[in-house]
């Protein structure tokens, strides 16, 4: 079997809101390679959770929860956003809420829910590459990584970007609400002891307030050069 440490790999590492969904989809498509959205396995750990009644800081309940969940991601058959099943179920949906990015944020503190993760987060880096985007991708799953980014933008942007994405698919939510929930969620993933998020050593930091989608593409093409 090859090596699968000599699959190359790119991470897109930065806060909710930075863009790291949109350009990593970008770049994987133009490079060919494979992707891995990891926080959408927090996402689907705490929604499973949820589902079971667990308290969201039960460690040993999160933890027997992430360690036996089901998470599958299938490629929409009109070419549209892929799905994700969690234990069967399509709830792509109810994943991309505030509420859902809240309590991955909150399993995403315990330790041991993070170390249930990373053989799953390894098992996405297959031929011909990886690009990789989370919060820790570059620092703690894949330090060997050959290209690391960091995006950022101020948070009335981000809460701008995630506003006008969560009306566009129908969702009730406040621009004021939104912020503060972006800002909480950048404090707890910022300070948590554990895997925080912060720029890996050596990453590419793109601070894209104002910054059209092309131009980050762009600017990560510069540093990659395919
Ligand atoms: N540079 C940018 N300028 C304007 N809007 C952006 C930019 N990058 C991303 N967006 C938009 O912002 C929203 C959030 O982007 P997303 O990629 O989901 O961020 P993240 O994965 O970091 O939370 C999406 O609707 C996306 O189209
Ligand atoms: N590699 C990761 C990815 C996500 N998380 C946690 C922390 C984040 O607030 C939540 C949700 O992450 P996600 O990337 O889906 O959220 P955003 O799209 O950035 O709003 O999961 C993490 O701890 N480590």
């Amino acid at each position: 079997m090859a090596d699968p440490a000599a699959v190359p790999v790119l991470t897109i590492d930065g806060p909710s809101g930075s863009g790291k969904g949109t350009i990593s989809r970008l770049v994987a498509e133009r490079l060919g390679w494979r992707l891995l959205d990891s926080g959408a396995l927090y996402r689907a750990v705490g929604y499973a959770a949820g589902e079971e009644g667990i308290d969201l800081s039960d460690a040993e309940a999160v933890t027997r929860c992430a360690r036996t969940v089901k998470i599958r991601f299938q490629p929409s058959a009109d070419g549209g956003e892929t799905r994700v099943l969690v234990n069967g179920h399509d709830a792509t949906d109810e994943l991309r809420t505030e509420t859902a990015g809240a309590a991955a944020s909150a399993i995403a503190v315990i330790p041991s829910v993070r170390e249930a993760l990373v053989d799953l987060q390894h098992a996405f880096r297959k031929a011909p590459g990886l690009v990789a985007d989370g919060r820790d991708m570059g620092t703690v799953i894949f330090p060997d990584a050959a290209h690391k980014f960091f995006l950022t933008a101020s948070a009335a942007e981000r809460a701008k970007r995630r506003y006008k994405q969560l009306k566009d698919k129908g969702l009730s939510v406040t621009l004021a609400t939104l912020q503060r929930e972006i800002e909480a969620r950048d404090e707890r993933d910022a300070s948590r002891p554990v895997a925080p998020l912060k720029p890996a050593e050596g990453a590419v930091v793109i601070d894209t307030t104002g910054m059209p989608i092309d131009e980050v593409v762009a600017k990560v093409f510069a540093v990659v050069r395919p």
